[in-house]
């Protein structure tokens, strides 16, 4: 071993790379299965299109998002084949429905997110909270694999990630599915992420008074 390797603890004459995937097999998403695009800092937003070869529906989002994640929950939408949805945030006032919006339904109007979804190809298009009491309100929810631009936030970790199995994920299968994300720097979790819980519980106890408004 050279006086290198002995001062800075490696073996500089050693062939060895850092270790290999192990779940390198496991398909996740698509945006991500090649490895986590970084975010272009200065990018601006684009236009997110549904999947119909005529009449799409198409909504600008003018700005980058926030939060990109994926979910696995059953309620977002996933490309076909695909158990985890990719998802992130972006100003209400930032995403505007300009092409074939007559095309829209609402998936659940009962739900906290409001899911706009083109009833043709079944895509969902954004998701909106109109409760004004919600943490999350303001923020609609985007699927930004939908635009051909390049740049948008990346993924930053994976939500509902034990929901997968209510979409028929064998259970067995989740010891190497959370190996992947954690290999691809996705660190999973069963609900969101402490940031975002910590920030949901904030605006409960603001709300309730356990905390100063
Ligand atoms: N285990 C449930 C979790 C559903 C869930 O809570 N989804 C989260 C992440 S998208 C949420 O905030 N849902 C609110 C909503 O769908 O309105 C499922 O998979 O259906
Ligand atoms: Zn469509
Ligand atoms: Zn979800």
């Amino acid at each position: 071993m050279g006086i290198l390797s002995k001062l800075f603890g490696g073996d500089s004459s050693s062939t060895a790379s850092p270790a290999a995937p192990r779940y390198a097999h496991i398909k996740i998403h698509p945006q991500v299965d090649g490895g986590v695009k970084p975010t272009s800092p200065g990018f601006q937003g684009g236009t997110l299109t549904c999947k119909c070869r005529t009449n799409p529906v198409k909504v600008q989002v003018s700005g980058q998002t926030a939060h990109n994640h994926v979910c696995g929950c059953t309620k977002c939408w996933k490309p076909s084949g695909s158990v985890f949805s990719q998802i992130a945030v972006v100003g209400r006032d930032k995403v505007r429905v300009t092409e074939n919006g007559d095309k829209l339904d609402i998936v659940d109007p009962n739900a906290a997110i409001q899911r706009h979804a083109c009833r043709e190809c079944g895509v969902h298009m954004y998701g909106r909270i109109e409760n004004t009491g919600h943490p999350f309100h303001g923020l609609d929810f985007v699927h930004t694999e939908l635009s051909s631009e390049r740049g948008w936030a990346a993924p930053e970790f994976a939500a509902f990630v034990s929901s997968i199995i209510e979409s028929g994920v064998e259970p067995s299968r989740m010891e190497g599915i959370r190996g992947r994300l954690r290999e691809l720097g996705l660190e999973p979790y069963d609900c969101l992420s402490p940031p975002l819980m910590d920030a949901i519980a904030t605006h409960v106890a603001k709300q309730s008074g356990a905390l100063k408004a």
